[in-house]
């Protein structure tokens, strides 16, 4: 049959218009099979290579002391977006990808405990298209955390969503509690997502079930004392973090984690969130290691 079609195929970016007789097709979909094949083969070796790499490299890092909770605060997804020239919103479904890879990392790595800063109430002051498009991102990506094939399964984490979730809509908020429920079994590493959350929010709240607590009770002196206040806190799921991760060069910790990071590293890489690689990872494990004396000290550990 002589018959002429046109098509369009992407593969790797590359477009390619053809008006191709129906052998031509069939070969074109085959060459385009194999190529498709070849590149996956080709993935698949550089990936092996890369976990062979990290495998030297973690068992290196290993002779000293591994950080037992490192905590992230995921800056400059926004500015990434505008760098590239990408839509609203990109930035941040590049800094989920880079997010899971950082996961990945820490928990081959042996980190117990990652923390990360994913949306704080401060960020509900953004317009209501970004906080929507925001929220639409973190429930879609909630969800996709308790498939089978997820992360958070493949290496048996435990996820706590942290902060006034009251302050979430009720879809997110069902998502969240659906995660935390569907994990609750697992004990191998654990997950906390700050989300609603700033650290003035979670030490005023400490404070205010601290002093309802106390006030029933009558045989003994109404004092409430700083263990009081930290059985309150949200983050008491987890230990103090020994290391906290802020891309894009900034220094300061943005109402994250003050109560809990009076004895913690802070490493500040100049790269936007969705830029963050393992180097970086490396190299935060490097400073804790430097510093781990001192800290040792002052933990008292
Ligand atoms: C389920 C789950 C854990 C999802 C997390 C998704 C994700 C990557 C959220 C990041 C949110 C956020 C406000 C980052 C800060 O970058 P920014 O928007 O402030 O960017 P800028 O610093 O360039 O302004």
């Amino acid at each position: 049959m002589n018959l002429h079609c046109s098509i369009s195929s992407d593969f790797n970016h590359v477009q390619v218009h053809h008006i191709l007789s129906f052998d031509q097709v069939q070969h074109e979909n085959q060459t385009s099979f194999k190529l498709i094949m070849d590149a996956k083969k080709i993935t698949q070796i550089y990936e092996g290579l890369g976990t062979l790499a990290r495998k030297c490299i973690f068992s290196i890092l290993s002779v000293s002391i591994i950080p037992n909770h490192i905590a992230f605060i995921m800056d400059g997804n926004r500015r990434y977006s505008k760098q590239h020239n990408l839509i609203q919103g990109a930035g941040h479904r590049i800094g989920f990808t880079s997010l899971m890879s950082m996961l990945k990392y820490c928990y081959e790595l042996g980190i117990k405990y990652v923390t990360i800063y994913a949306f704080s109430i401060e960020n509900f002051k953004r317009s209501p298209e970004e906080v929507q498009s925001l929220m639409d991102l973190i429930q879609e990506k909630i969800e996709g955390l308790i498939k089978e094939e997820s992360i958070v399964n493949q290496y048996g984490v435990r996820v706590y969503f942290i902060g006034n979730l009251k302050l979430l809509s009720k879809p997110v908020r069902l998502a969240a509690e659906r995660a935390m429920e569907a994990t609750a079994k697992n004990s191998r590493a654990v997950l906390s997502i700050c989300i609603a959350y700033t650290s003035t929010d979670e030490i005023l709240n400490a404070v205010v079930e601290s002093c309802e607590e106390r006030w029933d009770d009558k045989s003994e002196m109404n004092l409430i004392g700083v263990e009081d206040i930290e059985r309150h806190m949200y983050m008491a799921v987890t230990p103090d973090p020994d290391v906290i991760i802020r891309t894009s060069g900034e220094t300061r910790l943005s109402n994250f984690l003050l109560w809990q990071s009076g004895n913690c590293v802070l490493y500040s890489p100049a790269v936007l969130w969705p830029e963050i690689g393992f180097r970086h990872l490396v190299q935060a494990v490097l400073e804790f290691q430097k510093h781990f004396g001192y800290l040792r000290k002052q933990k008292r550990i």
